[in-house]
């Protein structure tokens, strides 16, 4: 297959591919809380009173995270973190948390229209500096986390943008994780929790799983980002396996089309996600793996997530997640987090490997204590 560059791309954009970066998050505090209450009652205003039942939850916080990694984050048009910008209250945005699934269109060459493809080891990805640059410049319904995040240097706006548009490095832990423990996803029903990118769940789906969902707060990331990611990966063997008869190669698209009927795809915060899936079946079938990397920066999302895995973990399954030691400044990180699931006493934790470079990183293994 190939790919077609019908657009130009700043000479900047491409000078910026440059290898993953730290991707520690901090949070300016002194300018999160002063107007924080206030700003929470005016988007209530603006929202259906089901959302700001949620907003009274956790996810319609407006506090902006900034990156404070190193520069040299491949994907960054964000590029270093500067200044920390709460919006302002004429910033109308909608209510972003609301869940949706997002349908696979009909035409995969148009899901990969505008996009350069890159290669990672076995796996292929949309180039997010390119996506940036592009929906930086175009309105896309309903969201512009992009010129959002641009503004206001953060890899993170909290209830915006979750950071799904770069690939953060715990991903690149788990999956070397998986090739070392061997972990095996054939059969196996799997969701790719907060999955920006979605790599983990494209191996998955690469690995042979039998269902693979695809999981990210925000629209734009699914539709730009995660859903062009899992087509380009699903053809690379179509590719491979190019010959020049026309039945066969008939033949091997529409495999390759029965092969995304596995894939689903979400947007929106986790709590209304839950809704949103359990409501889609008459009677869901839970996970038997869900894999999340770089979710637990935020403790006032624990209660959401962990509810999340209560929900919609199998009882017999298990949660493989990926950490950051701690969060500047946002103040989760893996130790808030493991205390919280003890507290709950639902789930047990189990430490896979420690990776220590700089800010230690930890891959945990989560399982129903009592899995009758
Ligand atoms: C820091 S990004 C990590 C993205 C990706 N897993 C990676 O490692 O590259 C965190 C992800 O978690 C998801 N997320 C965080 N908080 C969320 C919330 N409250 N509800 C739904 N999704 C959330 C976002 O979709 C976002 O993509």
């Amino acid at each position: 297959m190939t790919f077609q560059f019908n657009f130009n791309v700043e000479d900047r954009v491409e000078n910026e591919l440059t290898p993953p970066g730290d991707g520690a998050l901090t949070l300016d505090p002194s300018k999160v809380s002063a107007s924080e209450s206030q700003k929470g009652k005016e988007k209530e205003r603006r929202c259906s009173p089901k959302q700001s039942d949620l907003l009274k939850e956790h996810l319609w916080e407006r506090r902006s995270v900034r990156n404070v990694a190193p520069s040299g984050d491949p994907d960054s048009l964000l590029g270093a973190a500067n200044s920390f910008r709460a919006l302002e209250p004429h910033e109308k945005q909608p209510c972003l948390g609301v869940a949706k699934e997002h349908t696979m269109p009909k035409d995969l060459k148009k899901v990969l229209e505008n996009k350069v493809i890159e290669m990672l080891p076995g796996l292929q990805r949309v180039n997010l500096s390119v996506v940036k640059t592009i929906w930086s410049k175009e309105n896309f319904p309903g969201e512009n986390i992009i010129s959002k995040s641009l503004s206001s240097h953060s890899d993170l706006i909290s209830g915006v943008y979750e950071g799904g548009l770069k690939i953060w490095e715990c991903t690149f832990d788990l999956l070397a994780y998986f090739t070392k423990a061997k972990v095996k996803f054939t059969g196996k029903k799997v969701l790719d929790l907060g999955c920006g990118s979605g790599l983990l769940g494209i191996t998955a789906f690469r690995e042979g799983a039998k269902e693979i969902h695809f999981q990210d707060y925000n629209s734009l990331v699914i539709d730009k980002v995660t859903l062009p990611n899992v087509v380009a990966n699903s053809t690379l063997e179509d590719e491979e396996n190019d010959v020049n008869e026309p039945d066969v190669k008939t033949w091997r698209k529409s495999e390759v089309a029965q092969e995304l009927c596995k894939c689903r795809f979400f947007s929106g915060e986790w709590s209304e996600f839950c809704k949103l899936i359990l409501s889609s079946e008459k009677l869901f079938v839970k996970y038997d793996l869900i894999l999340t990397s770089e979710t637990i920066y935020n403790p006032e999302y624990y209660t959401a997530l962990h509810q999340t895995f209560l929900q919609l973990l199998s009882k017999d399954g298990r949660v493989l997640l990926a950490s950051k030691a701690h969060y500047f400044g946002v103040g989760g990180g893996l130790h808030l987090f493991q205390k919280f699931v003890e507290e709950k006493d639902v789930f047990e934790t189990r430490i896979l490997e420690i990776i220590d470079e700089g800010l230690k990183r930890f891959l945990i293994e989560m399982t129903f204590k009592c899995p009758s």
